[in-house]
């Protein structure tokens, strides 16, 4: 079965847990019956937004509130979720955690984002990740990563040299960088040869307006699917086989030269 993905373009709420796991059920409820998707994916930081210097309060416990919240709806509609991130507490720190939930229900594996984004004071409040975002979906192997890891091709290279076929990339970029968001994400596409899946949010918070344009990317770098600056969806159904299709003609990955490169 071809892999049907939605990507929820949110406005989150700026600081309000409470409104956003509503806000995301329901639209997870109206993409299941319009979109019948097998993939959904969420911004990154949809709990609480870029709210900060109210994390000790808002951060969610261990990431219990949200696994649970979103393996109840991945069970429900037997759906699979790539759960953007949110700002996971744990007794020592808080991360820009990312979940994966298959459509049993389960969580496969936990991201928390590498490199922390000092534009936006992420390195006053957050600490980094230490371990790859490489996961099984629907049967295929995949990456995720979060919003600035993007700047980072070698990072992500290193998740494709380990087989991953799709790069999930959740975010909340700015609209005065749309240019980068875009360019960024079709070389990623094409460099690696991999479709390309990423969801950003959408309107305001008091210090950022957001870029929407979430993307689907085909391994060519064709954008399959594109929203524009408003809250909403995109949906696209991929052919994982073109990837094989794409490296077997032009032949990238072995024709790397690994020894020249440091
Ligand atoms: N939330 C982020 O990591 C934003 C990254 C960003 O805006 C950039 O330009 O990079």
């Amino acid at each position: 079965m071809k892999p049907i993905i939605t990507c929820i373009q949110l406005d989150i709420k700026f600081g309000d847990p409470a409104s956003n796991y509503l806000q995301v059920e329901e639209k997870i409820a109206s993409a299941v019956e319009s979109q019948n998707p097998t993939i959904i994916v969420l911004p990154e930081l949809w709990t609480t937004g870029y709210d900060l210097t109210r994390l000790d309060e808002i951060a969610d416990d261990e990431g219990k509130t949200t696994k649970q919240f979103l393996s109840k709806l991945a069970k429900k509609y037997k759906v699979s979720i790539v759960g953007g991130s949110v700002a996971k507490k744990t007794y020592e720190s808080v991360t820009n955690t990312m979940y994966i939930i298959n459509n049993q229900g389960e969580v496969v594996h936990e991201y928390s984002k590498l490199h922390l984004f000092k534009l936006m004071d992420e390195h006053h409040y957050l600490a980094a990740g230490n371990k790859k975002g490489l996961f099984k979906i629907d049967g295929v192997n995949s990456a995720g990563v979060i919003c600035y890891d993007i700047r980072f091709p070698e990072w992500i290279r290193a998740h494709m040299t380990q087989g991953a076929e799709i790069l999930f990339v959740v975010a909340e970029w700015p609209l005065p960088r749309l240019h980068h968001w875009r360019t960024l994400l079709i070389s990623r596409a094409i460099e690696n040869q991999c479709y390309v899946v990423a969801c950003n949010r959408a309107g305001l918070d008091p210090n950022n307006e957001f870029a929407g344009h979430s993307m689907i990317i085909d391994p060519w770098g064709t954008v399959i699917a594109e929203a524009d600056e408003t809250a909403g969806s995109i949906t696209a159904e991929i052919d994982v086989k073109t990837v094989k299709k794409v490296r077997n003609q032009i032949p990238v990955f072995a024709d790397r030269l690994p020894e020249f490169y440091d």
